[in-house]
């Protein structure tokens, strides 16, 4: 199971999150969330990272270039495009600059769920409101999962990570706000114990 741990703004819980065995870390660049990196914190986050985990450039409301002119920058491996803006002439351009772009939707948004229908490397289905912690029906996912590299987002939490991923068979898992104490500040209790719901599950 991948896991990804996303808008992470410290050292000490990028150092919690990779001793609990997360594959990814991302740090988001949406000019409204509580969970925002600016270009100069990300470069020093990444290099905390060191090469130890997948870094992900999370964002939904800057040009798609853009992103991946920063993550190119800063030294990111992977631009997260996230939302309905972002059609298939937006990953081209992404895919102009970075060769690792992943589409983020979710089933209201868009029903392709086909993984790589704009070059993505992953898709990551997520709840209609990215980064709010609320849960969405995981149902509909039963039927018709996608095939191939695909995250589970949106929700989840030390809690029902399990059944989520019982339920709907992801290649792998990303969670926010389930690992907050409040919006924008991690826990690292909850960090660790999403990580090992999730290897458990
Ligand atoms: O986290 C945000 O603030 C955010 C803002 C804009 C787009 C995406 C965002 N986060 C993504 O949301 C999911 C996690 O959601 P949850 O908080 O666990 O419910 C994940 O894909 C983040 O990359």
């Amino acid at each position: 199971m991948y896991l990804k741990i996303c808008g992470l703004r410290t050292a000490e819980h990028i150092e919690v999150a990779l001793a609990s065995g997360a594959d990814a870390i991302g740090f988001v660049m949406n000019r409204t969330s509580s969970r925002r990196v600016d270009v100069d914190q990300a470069r020093r986050l990444v290099a905390v990272v060191a090469g130890r985990a997948d870094t992900v450039l999370v964002v939904n409301d800057m040009p798609a270039d853009e992103a991946a002119r920063i993550a190119q920058q800063v030294g990111i491996d992977v631009v997260q495009l996230h939302g309905p803006r972002y059609d298939a002439a937006a990953f081209a351009d992404a895919l102009a600059i970075v060769p690792r772009v992943w589409r983020a939707t979710s089933l209201a948004d868009d029903p392709d769920l086909s993984v790589g229908a704009f070059g993505e490397e992953v898709l990551l289905l997520d709840a209609p409101k990215p980064g709010s912690g609320e849960t969405w029906d995981l149902s509909a996912l039963v039927e018709r999962a996608p095939a191939g590299k695909w995250l589970l987002a949106g929700g989840l939490n030390p809690d029902n990570v399990a059944e989520a991923i019982a339920t709907a068979k992801p290649w792998g898992v990303d969670v926010s706000s389930g690992v907050e104490s409040a919006p924008g500040e991690k826990d690292s209790f909850r960090i660790a114990a999403f990580a090992a719901a999730a290897r458990d599950a």
